[in-house]
C-alpha cells in the first residue's frame, strides 16, 4: 500500500483549466432539425433569416383595413381578405375591406380597426373612433429583418430555436456530433442492481446515475458494465472505450487502497493530468488523456476517473465532467450559472478542502434562499435528492450561520417556495 499519493493536489480552478485545455468541439454533421432527435443539439453554424418576416404588411387583428385619412367617416365595405389570400385589390378613399388576422393588408389601406370597434350594416362600416396610420398592421420585417442573424453558432436547440429554424425555412442545419461517453463501474463489491448482492456488496448506482447525467448533458451513454478489481479486466475495459467512445468515465478505484488500480492503469495507457483535487466530495478525481494512434479520431480519449462514492462521483461529474461534455458539443455556454444565496440553515465547512454541499435554492422574500439537503456524506445519495444547487463552501473551521451568504452553482431550475427534504 502506498503511504502517500504521488499526485499533487490541484485546485478546482486548475483542474477545470487542465480539462478545458484538452478539449476542442467534436466534428459536425448536417441533420434534419425538425425531428425529435434534434432536441438539445448544438448548432455548428450561424443561421440567418433570408426574407423579412412578415414579407408583406399583415393585419394584426380581425377587423377592417381602411385609410386613416378618412377619419371617423363611414366606409363602404368592398371585399373580404382572409389569411393566405392574395388581395389584388385597392382600398380607395371612403372604402374598407373586411380582413382577418394574418391576412395581407391591401394596397391603399394604412390601418386596421378591430371588429369590436365597428358596426357593419348593409355594406356600410361605422367606426367607433378614427384609426391612426399603422394601427394593427404588422410591418415588413418587424419580427425578423431580411438577412438578420437569428441563431448563433454554439446555441443549443430547444423549442424556441427549433421554431426559429422552421420559421426561416432551415429544415437542415449543421450541428456538432453528440459525444459517445462510455461509463464503467469498478470494484469486486459492486453488483448489478437487479441481481443477488453478496454480504458487504453494493448495488451499482454509479453507472446508472452517471449514464443519466451523461444523457442529460446531451451525450450518448455507452455502458461498459462492471469491471472486477483485476488489472487485466480493467485494462480491457479501458481499451474497449478507446475503440468505441469519445469520453470514458470510470467510478471507483482511484484512492489509496491496494485494489485502487485505475490511476496506474491510466498512467500506463496515457497521460494523467491530475490525480487529486482540493475538493469535497471527490478528492481523488483523476483526469487523463489516452491517444488513439490509428483510429482517425481527432481527440484522444478523455478519461475521468471518478470516485466510487455515489455522491462524490455525481458531484465531480457536475463540476468537472459536465462542462467538458458541453464544450465537446460546441456549446457557447457550457457552465452552470453561479449565484449568491442566503443560507436558511447553518453550514459547517470542511477544514481542508472547499466543499460543494447539496442544497435546495428557491426565491423567498425577495432573495435566493438555500436550504441544506441534510447530512452531506459522500455515500449518502439522498443528499442529492431534490438538490438544484451546489453551495460552494470555502475550507475553514467556522460555521456559516443562517442568514450568511455563499456562492452556489445552480444545477437545476429554482425550486418551488418552501420545498423541503425527505
Ligand atoms: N487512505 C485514504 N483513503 C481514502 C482517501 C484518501 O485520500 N486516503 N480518499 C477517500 C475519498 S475522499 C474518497 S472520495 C474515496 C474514493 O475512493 P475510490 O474512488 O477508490 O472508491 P472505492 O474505494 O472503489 O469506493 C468507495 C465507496 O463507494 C462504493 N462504490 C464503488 N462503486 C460503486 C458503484 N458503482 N455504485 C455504488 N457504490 C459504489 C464502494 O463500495 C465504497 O463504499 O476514498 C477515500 N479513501
Ligand atoms: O472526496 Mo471524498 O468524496 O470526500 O469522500
Amino acid at each position: 500500500m502506498q503511504r502517500e499519493s504521488p499526485y499533487p493536489m490541484v485546485s478546482v480552478d486548475e483542474a477545470q483549466r487542465l480539462i478545458t485545455a484538452h478539449i476542442t468541439p467534436l466534428d459536425v454533421e448536417v441533420i434534419d432539425v425538425l425531428h425529435e432527435s434534434a432536441d438539445g443539439r448544438v448548432l455548428a453554424e450561424d443561421v440567418y433569416g433570408i426574407e423579412p418576416l412578415p414579407d408583406v404588411p399583415k393585419a394584426g387583428v380581425d377587423g377592417y383595413a381602411l385609410r386613416s385619412a378618412d377619419g371617423d367617416a363611414p366606409r363602404r365595405v368592398i371585399a373580404e381578405v382572409t389569411a393566405g389570400a392574395t388581395p389584388g385589390l385597392r382600398v380607395e378613399a371612403g372604402s374598407a375591406v373586411r380582413i382577418m388576422t394574418g391576412a395581407p393588408v391591401p394596397e391603399g389601406a394604412d390601418a386596421v380597426i378591430a371588429v369590436e370597434r365597428t358596426e357593419e350594416r348593409d355594406g356600410v362600416l361605422i367606426v367607433q373612433h378614427a384609426p391612426r396610420a399603422g394601427d394593427n398592421i404588422h410591418t415588413i420585417g418587424q419580427d425578423i429583418a431580411a438577412g438578420q442573424l437569428v441563431l448563433a453558432r454554439g446555441t443549443a436547440l430547444g423549442a424556441a430555436e427549433i421554431g426559429l429554424l422552421a420559421t426561416v425555412g432551415r429544415t437542415r442545419a449543421m450541428v456538432y456530433r453528440r459525444p459517445v461517453v462510455a461509463v464503467l463501474s469498478t470494484g469486486d463489491e459492486v453488483y448489478e442492481p437487479d441481481g443477488e448482492v453478496f454480504p458487504g456488496g453494493v448495488r451499482d448506482s454509479n453507472r446508472y446515475a452517471l449514464m443519466a447525467a451523461v444523457r442529460e448533458a446531451g451525450c450518448l451513454a455507452l455502458s461498459l458494465g462492471i469491471a472486477r478489481d483485476d488489472v487485466n479486466v480493467q485494462r480491457a475495459a479501458i481499451l474497449e472505450a478507446l475503440d468505441r467512445a469519445d469520453v470514458l468515465l470510470t467510478s471507483g478505484g482511484v484512492s489509496m487502497g491496494t485494489r485502487d488500480l485505475i490511476k496506474p492503469l491510466l498512467a500506463e495507457l496515457g497521460t494523467v493530468h491530475f490525480g487529486r483535487i482540493a475538493f469535497k466530495p471527490g478528492k481523488p478525481t483523476t483526469f487523463a488523456t489516452i491517444e488513439r494512434p490509428n483510429s482517425g479520431r481527432l481527440l484522444p480519449l478523455l478519461t475521468f476517473g471518478l470516485p466510487g462514492y455515489p455522491v462524490s462521483s455525481l458531484v465531480s461529474f457536475e463540476v468537472f465532467v459536465r462542462p467538458a461534455l458541453r464544450r465537446l458539443q460546441g456549446d457557447a455556454r457550457p457552465d452552470r450559472p453561479q449565484v449568491r444565496v442566503t443560507l436558511r440553515d447553518p453550514i459547517s465547512p470542511s477544514p481542508d478542502r472547499p466543499e460543494y454541499q447539496r442544497a435546495i435554492v428557491s426565491w423567498e422574500d425577495g432573495r435566493l434562499m438555500a436550504r441544506s439537503t441534510g447530512r452531506q456524506g459522500s455515500s449518502r445519495l439522498l443528499s442529492m435528492l431534490g438538490a438544484n444547487a451546489l453551495l460552494i463552501v470555502p475550507a475553514g473551521t467556522e460555521a456559516h450561520p443562517a442568514g450568511a451568504e455563499l456562492d452556489a452553482l445552480m444545477t437545476g431550475p429554482l425550486a418551488p417556495q418552501g420545498m423541503s427534504v425527505l
